[in-house]
């Protein structure tokens, strides 16, 4: 008989019809409440859990009694209790590399659309407002040759910091809790503390994973440090950013704008103040969105949940050592 998996994504055709030649497969909408009371049998039977958003935790944990693995179609796994899937020995699989490139070209575009006020300008020719050359109201920033602050120098850090430094001849900061060999050698980027980073870097870039350790990382104290000339960027995960102490620091001039494609509550209300700032530039958590790449992680994502219920892990495994 095959494995029980309840899936709560919706996969491309072909992979959906990999999926079911190896489970039995319950499609849900999400893994709410609602959902879980509806399907309670089939989420007591699975084995497997495939999708993306939601939270996995202890209380899910106790209504799936069989399961063994789980894989989301995301590398962040922020929304997973690794502590009780690992005390329950379930297998948590992501879908890193995928989509490293990708998300460092969203950063890029951040970057560039925050300094040079790509879509402040497109609404203003949009609206008519193009009447004669533009003064220095309306310039911009340059990018290339400023600095850029890396916080996360992982997959993600390391892509931003080749397209910075060799498309635009940036230099690069990074803070990190080791010293990054290959971002040294290969772009000349700089270690330093959280301090100078901030102190001394045009553009601070986040792509941190959402912990203990990084949630409010940047609030008011490490936003005074920036320059006022300086521009957030966020691709993380928007709680590492305190978004009351930004929009405060956006509106009183303490920096110079943001770039976010990430935010405290997601989707972010269609009210929150961030939004009615010129200066912000805001994506709706689109940092790995093309087609190739959502296709190459849909991809991964059913791989890697064959994989870990056949007992045949090789990689993509956050708590490998929980396999007996
Ligand atoms: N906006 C979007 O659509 C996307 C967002 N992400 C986010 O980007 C994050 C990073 O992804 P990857 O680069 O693939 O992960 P990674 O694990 O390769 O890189 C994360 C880096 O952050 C560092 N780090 C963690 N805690 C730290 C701390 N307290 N201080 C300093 N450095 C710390 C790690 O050592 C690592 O080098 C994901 O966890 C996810 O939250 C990822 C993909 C898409
Ligand atoms: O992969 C992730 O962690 C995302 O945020 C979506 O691509």
């Amino acid at each position: 008989m095959k494995p029980a998996v309840i899936l709560y994504k919706s996969l491309p055709d072909d992979l959906r019809t990999k999926l079911d030649a190896h489970f039995t497969v319950t499609e849900v909408h999400d893994i709410s409440p609602e959902t879980i009371e509806k399907h309670a049998a089939q989420f007591e039977q699975a084995q497997g859990l495939l999708g993306s958003g939601g939270k996995v935790d202890g209380e899910l944990l106790a209504k799936m009694p069989a399961l063994r693995a789980c894989s989301t179609v995301s590398v962040g796994y922020d929304n997973f209790n690794v502590d009780a899937l690992n005390q329950r020995k379930v297998l948590l699989m992501h879908t890193p590399t995928v989509l490293t490139e990708t998300v460092a070209d969203t950063m890029m575009a951040l970057v560039l659309s925050t300094a040079r006020r790509v879509t402040e300008l497109d609404k203003w020719v949009k609206n008519g407002e193009w009447k004669k050359s533009i003064g220095p109201d309306h310039f911009g920033i340059d990018v290339h040759h400023k600095t850029l602050g890396i916080l996360g120098m992982g997959r993600i850090g390391l892509a931003l910091a080749q397209r910075a430094h060799f498309g635009f001849g940036m230099n690069i900061l990074y803070n990190a809790r080791r010293q990054h060999e290959e971002a040294e050698t290969r772009f000349g980027a700089r270690a330093c503390d959280l301090e100078t980073l901030l102190k001394e870097s045009d553009f601070v870039c986040i792509s941190l994973p959402l912990t203990e350790q990084t949630h409010h990382m940047i609030g008011a104290a490490q936003l005074k440090l920036m320059k006022p000339s300086a521009i957030l960027i966020n691709a993380g995960r928007g709680p590492v950013v305190d978004e009351q102490a930004l929009t405060a620091a956006l509106k009183d001039g303490t920096i110079h704008a943001a770039g976010l494609d990430v935010f405290e509550v997601e989707p972010v209300p269609a009210d929150a103040e961030i939004l009615t700032l010129p200066n912000v530039v805001a994506l709706p958590h689109i940092g790995s969105a093309t087609h190739e790449t959502r296709y190459g992680m849909a991809r991964d994502a059913v791989d890697n949940l064959i994989a870990a219920l056949s007992g045949k892990v090789e990689k993509n495994c956050v708590n490998p050592q929980i396999q007996g």
